[in-house]
């Protein structure tokens, strides 16, 4: 498989560690994706839309034949066939698939941005993409995790 990329994983609706290690494997049964390395499971206070329920997040890394285009329809795929709910846009969901990373490629499109514009403001990204990759570079990042990490008020709402 030529292409690296990273995924992450919410949930906060229902059997949320269900949804997460269902979607993972969806995810590693397709033909074209393999997954290299899971973080933990962190259960997280929701940030941005805060009247909502914890999180559970993690990120995995997969190595893939897929454009990153085609990555992200299989993403969506898994989503809706673990019934994707989500009423209010920033709202609680039964599962959130979002590509942090392809590659060290900087992709700027209607569909799909990478590096994801707002992992840089999310310890609950930016703490189990360390946890499987300390030392990754992020094209539009230059600090190193570990600095934005300490940086973060909100990495107290990660466990
Ligand atoms: N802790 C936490 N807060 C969140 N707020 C939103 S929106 N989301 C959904 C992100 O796509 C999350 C999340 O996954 N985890």
């Amino acid at each position: 498989m030529k292409n690296e990329a990273y995924v992450a994983l919410g949930s906060n609706i229902g059997n949320r560690e269900e949804y997460l290690l269902k979607a993972i494997q969806k995810i590693q049964f397709h033909p074209s994706i393999n997954v290299e390395n899971v973080s933990s499971i962190y259960e997280t206070e929701p940030v941005g839309y805060t009247d909502q329920t914890e999180f559970l997040n993690m990120v995995i890394k997969v190595s893939t034949d897929l454009s990153a285009f085609d990555l992200l329809e299989v993403l969506q795929d898994i989503e809706i066939h673990l019934d994707r709910k989500r009423e209010v846009r920033w709202g609680p969901r039964t599962l959130d698939l979002d590509i942090l990373l392809y590659n060290h490629e900087n992709i700027v499109t209607e569909l799909l941005v990478v590096p994801h514009p707002r992992m840089h403001e999310r310890a609950f990204v930016l703490i189990p993409l360390c946890e499987i990759n300390k030392s990754i570079s992020i094209p539009t990042i230059e600090e190193p995790l570990s600095t934005i990490i300490d940086q973060l008020s909100d990495k107290e709402g990660v466990r």
